[in-house]
């Protein structure tokens, strides 16, 4: 197949809750949308999830726009590509930038999918019909807000809780939680905000009984994390250090990680995704789909990725409603029970809804062969 065409659109979509974490508040999220065309006329489509700001990693919106007009999209148009696999070895020449990388390798992967009428699901090697999941709940203003939240989702269905902690508020947090929900399935995510200076603390959260303890160290750190999970009986967790298949290796290698969160938009796309997966599988290491507070493209992405065997753990991939007032996919992710049904339309399985998207677009760049 040959990629034709390639449109970019910035978008600014309010959230209906700001989402706060150990870095920073997001409520307006501002992210591109990738569309590609083949010389067959069909079409697919990609998300991209960097953040306008570089907290969570280096990329953001702007650097992203700058690596697809400058050098990604060049790469691609008009080049015959036998398989979405391929298109990383295109973008071999460029260092990093994974989540630019992702935003068009995804946007090609739905395409192919689309263009052998199979569901993206399928064309990865998923199997599960539905994706067990949980959900991811940022800082509240206090733990009255956060033991409501929880109750909410947890009657909305979801099937784990994941809450934000920072230095100072954990023990308060965990402690509160564990009283009211003895039972649940529970972990911390620490968005990097602690050092090997804070290891007793980090020792005491083992009595709360989580799940795991996500990503406590530095962002760049496999080191020190191995250090740490040998002290610690709580599972810990991956999430920032881990760019591609290598970082895994070498960190379940050493030891630093239990469990990894696998994000498309960190490890530079799907193939890289799907070879994690299945390093993680052969190993015995259990996987879970991350989630960047994506739009309905990203999440179908997320959607089709989870239902590959070895994300044996509820993921962050909640429902459109979470997030959006109005998504900007037909149908919108629902979720029941705590499962989402795995689409058997063929790509991603939803289709964007043009009149939606147009109405959140505030730029948009056409490129063709
Ligand atoms: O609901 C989601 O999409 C996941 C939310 C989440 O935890 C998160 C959101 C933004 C940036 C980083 C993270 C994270 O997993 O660390
Ligand atoms: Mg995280």
């Amino acid at each position: 197949m040959q990629i034709t065409d390639v449109t970019i659109r910035k978008m600014k979509m309010r959230m209906k809750e700001p989402f706060l974490t150990s870095f920073g508040t997001m409520q307006d999220k501002q992210f591109l949308l990738l569309e590609v065309h083949d010389e067959l006329g069909n079409m697919g489509w990609g998300e991209s999830v960097a953040f306008d700001a570089p907290w969570y990693t280096e990329e953001t919106v702007e650097t992203n726009l700058h690596m697809l007009r400058d050098f990604l999209i060049p790469l691609l148009l008009g080049k015959e590509i036998l398989h979405p696999d391929r298109v990383g070895s295109l973008f071999a020449p460029i260092r990093g930038n994974n989540m630019a990388k992702a935003s068009l390798e995804c946007a090609v992967w739905d395409l192919y999918a689309k263009r052998e009428g199979i569901p993206l699901a399928e064309a990865l090697g998923g199997q599960r019909q539905r994706i067990e999941v949980g959900i991811s709940i940022g800082i509240q203003k206090d733990l009255v807000d956060l033991t409501d939240h929880v109750q909410r989702y947890l009657e909305e269905g979801y099937k784990r809780i994941k809450v934000k902690i920072k230095p100072g508020a954990e023990m308060d947090i965990l402690r509160g939680l564990r009283e009211a929900f003895p039972d649940v399935p529970l972990m911390a995510d620490a968005n990097s905000a602690y050092s090997l200076d804070d290891i007793d603390l980090l020792k005491r959260l083992d009595k709360f009984d989580l799940l795991m303890i996500e990503q406590p160290l530095a962002h760049d750190d496999i080191v020190d994390h191995a250090v740490l999970q040998k002290q610690m009986k709580t599972p810990i967790c991956l999430d920032e250090s881990i760019h591609s298949l290598e970082d895994v290796r070498k960190a379940v290698e050493l030891g630093s990680t239990k469990v990894i969160n696998v994000k498309i938009g960190r490890v530079g796309g799907l193939s890289e995704a799907k070879r994690i997966h299945d390093y993680c599988m052969e190993k015995g290491v259990p996987v879970w789909c991350g989630g960047m507070l994506e739009a309905g493209i990203g999440r179908a992405h997320n959607i089709a990725l989870t239902s590959l065997p070895n994300f044996v753990l509820p993921g962050d991939t909640a429902g459109s409603s979470r997030y959006w007032e109005k998504d900007i996919i037909e149908p919108e992710v629902v979720v029941e029970d705590g499962y989402i049904t795995v689409p058997t339309a063929p790509g991603i399985g939803f289709t964007p809804d043009l009149s939606t998207i147009e109405e959140f677009t505030t730029d948009i760049w056409q490129y063709r062969a």
